[in-house]
């Protein structure tokens, strides 16, 4: 089944399906760009740094404006909130639906190693951003419409929430449309993998050791069987890799650089993941709260990011409670 088709079947916010359909117009379009890889240049750096502070890439400066032209050409989104941009970007169309936040390429460094990239998008609901300006994008996560990630990988994937249930869709490139492959994905519950950058060992707060200490000890330990662990430096790779087979991915608050309370972007890629994990029966904390519950305060902060296998986001959420007792 085409994307579009499944979209009229699931879905009768015709806008919303328009908008949809052309973020996976942008992905199709990005896709090509990044299998050319040093054909087109994309894999190299620009002297220009991001509102982050991080040096942009060939690629996320083109992956930006592609997928800014083709949500302006949907008509149905108001403004766009971009990982590479300070300020949201305002369409003419101010009264529009939607408001949308992305992060336009994701796992940027994996590029110069042609390595696994995605881009990911969060759907709002446009309160009123003709008047409220950017504070029309501090909306909690689960006042999301529709969450995305498009996946560049060895095939192309698109997964995809509206709400009701996390769905992946192929890339068919001789068609250049998505067909859907697979149908309200479910995260196992139990997991033996755990994903962390662990050079930040030193850093982690009690909770965070607690676990991971657990997790090396293995069977020799507490919890009695053994664990694998994974970091792919993508987190789109990441968490495809739970919505596939579970796990959990960790990136939490460290204190590596204390002023920020972690590493990930809570409006263009914690809320949109962890509706796509919320959707497929995984759970999203940043160590005691839900993320999807926390109020953003400004559009590019920072969250911890605890997500994935539901027993195992429990186990840390009591850990962390502990630590605080
Ligand atoms: O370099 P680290 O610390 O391993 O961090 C990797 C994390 O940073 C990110 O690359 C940040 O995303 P961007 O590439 O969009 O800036 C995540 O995809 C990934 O999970
Ligand atoms: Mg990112
Ligand atoms: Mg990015």
């Amino acid at each position: 089944m085409q994307l579009d088709v499944f979209l009229k079947q699931v879905s009768l916010n015709h806008a919303l399906n328009v908008l949809i359909w052309h973020a996976a117009q942008a992905g199709i379009e990005i896709a090509a760009l990044v299998r050319q890889g040093a054909l087109q240049g994309v894999t190299e750096k620009t002297a220009t740094t991001n509102v982050q502070g991080e040096t942009q890439m060939q690629l996320d400066i083109r992956s930006h404006e592609v997928a800014i032209a083709q949500l302006r050409a949907s008509a149905v989104v108001a403004a766009v909130l971009s990982e590479e941009e300070d300020k949201p970007v305002m369409f003419e169309t101010l009264d529009a639906p939607f408001l949308v936040s992305m992060d336009p390429l994701d796992g940027s460094s994996n590029l110069a190693i042609n390595g696994v990239v995605g881009s990911i998008f969060s759907v709002l609901p446009n309160t009123g951003v003709a008047t409220q300006g950017e504070q029309a994008f501090l909306q909690p996560g689960q006042a999301q419409r529709a969450a995305l990630y498009v996946m560049y990988g060895p095939a192309t994937l698109l997964v995809l929430s509206l709400g009701q249930g996390t769905h992946v869709f192929t890339l068919d490139h001789d068609t250049a449309s998505f067909v859907l492959t697979q149908q309200t994905v479910e995260i196992p519950p139990e997991t033996s993998e755990y994903a962390i950058n662990a050079s930040n060992q030193r850093y982690w707060q009690p909770a965070i050791q607690r676990y991971i200490d657990e997790c090396l000890q293995g069977a020799e330990g507490v919890r009695g069987r053994d664990f694998n662990m994974r970091w792919c430096a993508s987190m789109v790779m990441d968490v495809h890799r739970i919505l596939t087979r579970g796990g959990v991915f960790l990136y939490p608050r460290d204190n590596k650089q204390p002023v920020k309370a972690g590493r990930l972007r809570l409006l263009y890629e914690a809320n949109p993941m962890s509706l796509l994990v919320a959707q497929a029966g995984g759970e999203s904390i940043n160590g005691l709260e839900d993320v999807l519950a926390i109020q953003p305060t400004s559009c590019h902060q920072r969250v911890p990011v605890l997500l994935g296998s539901r027993q195992e986001i429990q186990r840390l959420r009591e850990y962390h409670q502990q630590a605080t007792e």
